[in-house]
């Protein structure tokens, strides 16, 4: 993996970064590359997370999923950090694409009950995951997803694994019913925990090289370097830092490959929940190349100056020709590979940034298998904790989300507490288009 951060000098970019300040906060990354060394070698809260290529067991992961791994479907029932890397994971890895792998991450009824419609519950294995074994959507969702296993008559304890803490509803759940439990490893986030059970119970049961995923991330683990300059992943989260600190309060994850797109949802919980403190944070934004140029790309160039566009793709790709046409006007197409096509179309969009003075930054895989994502997930927690380690903030914490989750428990449970109230007391200023107001 590379990242080429060219495009994020001042000589190109506004905001960009001189020679100067790249070497001011190359001197800060060493020390806080020190501090991120005695948090792993303690094993401390949130550090430890950078551990997993070693600490993970794949045997035991493969052990666990055995009884279910002749499914032909996985439904991921989890939220946040306890689905967004298993679906990263199986929409890179899995041969079909991670079509086979579905995601119950929201509670909407609608699309709950169309996609259990659609399962053959019989050939399903069900993985819930929860680090703290109470979250109201994955548990209400698993509930759900039982009782229908039972009204088609399938026995969900042969079908169903766990990972969840050593604690709480689920883990007791699990125990009560004999179900296959992984643990959600100590010292790490949910968010970055993709590297675990957490995140590759579903590849398992699909048959994907999660070894070779965790061998790749072992490698990304050995670049970190006390100069950013001889690290990817410290690169990547310093420019990100620095080009935040001058204007550039949002980044735009851009890869030019399908399977990746759901690596931009898990990348947007990383950065948001990891760095959105204090006021300050950048605010990620998920995009698709080569399909959102003929959409967002207009802002990314044009709108305001408060971006940095990460621009991602795989080096290799299988090729595939376009056929000749009848019409002479399209007679250039003919014989184009259509990964060529998309690395030009990147190439294009980079240039068209730089030119318009955007600052934007390329990472890149060699290619788009086991070792590449480990990769890419490990070298992008890594940056994520280096740019907290340099904003001086808590990477490993999210207490405004907790808010908002406590206040929703109230409300189930029928408390009367000050967030309550807070719903309750609602501002409204209702237009309805029929004189009301
Ligand atoms: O794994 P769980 O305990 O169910 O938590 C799932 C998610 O819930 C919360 O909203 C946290 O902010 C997330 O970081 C977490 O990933």
């Amino acid at each position: 993996m590379n990242v080429d951060i060219g495009n994020a000098l001042a000589a190109v970019a506004e905001p960009g970064l001189s020679r100067d300040e790249l070497a001011t906060l190359d001197e800060r990354v060493a020390r806080a590359h020190e501090r991120i060394e005695r948090g792993r070698t303690d094993g401390e809260f949130g550090y430890a997370a950078l551990n997993l290529p070693r600490t993970t067991d794949a045997e035991a992961i493969r052990d666990a999923v055995a009884p279910v791994a002749d499914a032909e479907t996985v439904v991921t029932v989890g939220i946040g950090g306890s689905a967004l890397g298993a679906r990263t994971i199986t929409s890179a890895l899995a041969a079909d694409g991670g079509t086979s792998h579905v995601v119950l991450d929201n509670v909407d009824p609608d699309h709950v009950s169309r996609v259990l419609s659609e399962l053959s519950l019989a050939e399903t294995a069900i993985n819930v995951v929860s680090k703290s074994g109470t979250t109201a959507e994955t548990l209400s969702n698993f509930l759900v997803v039982r009782e229908a296993m039972v009204e088609a008559g399938v026995d969900w304890t042969e079908r169903t694994v766990v990972t969840t803490g050593d604690e709480g509803p689920l883990a007791a759940l699990a125990d009560e019913h004999d179900l296959p439990t992984l643990a959600v490893p100590d010292g790490v986030p949910g968010r970055f925990a993709a590297l675990s059970s957490v995140g590759l119970v579903p590849a398992a049961i699909l048959g994907c090289d999660i070894e070779g995923l965790l061998d790749g991330a072992a490698a990304a683990a050995e670049t970190l370097d006390s100069s950013l300059f001889e690290c990817p992943a410290y690169a990547y989260g310093a420019v990100a830092y620095g080009l935040e600190e001058r204007g550039a309060t949002i980044n735009a994850v851009v890869p030019y490959a399908e399977r990746l797109e759901p690596f931009a949802e898990w990348f947007a919980q990383l950065w948001a929940e990891s760095l959105g403190k204090d006021g300050r944070g950048q605010t990620p934004a998920r995009a698709l190349g080569a399909t959102d140029q003929h959409s967002q790309l207009q802002l990314y160039r044009a709108g305001r100056r408060d971006k940095l566009v990460t621009l991602l793709r795989p080096r290799e790709r299988p090729s595939l020709d376009v056929p000749a046409a009848e019409a002479d006007a399209l007679a250039h197409l003919e014989g184009t590979d259509l990964g060529e096509l998309l690395d030009t179309e990147l190439r294009a969009t980079e240039a068209s940034l730089a030119e318009a003075g955007q600052p934007n930054v390329r990472v890149e895989l060699d290619r788009l298998d086991p070792r590449g994502l480990g990769e890419l997930l490990y070298a992008m927690e890594a940056a994520c904790v280096l740019v907290g380690e340099l904003a001086g903030v808590e990477t490993f914490t999210q207490p405004a989300v907790e808010w908002g989750k406590q206040a929703a428990r109230d409300v189930l449970e029928g408390d009367e507490t000050e967030k309550t109230a807070a719903i309750e007391d609602k501002h409204e200023l209702i237009v309805d288009g029929e004189g009301g107001r």
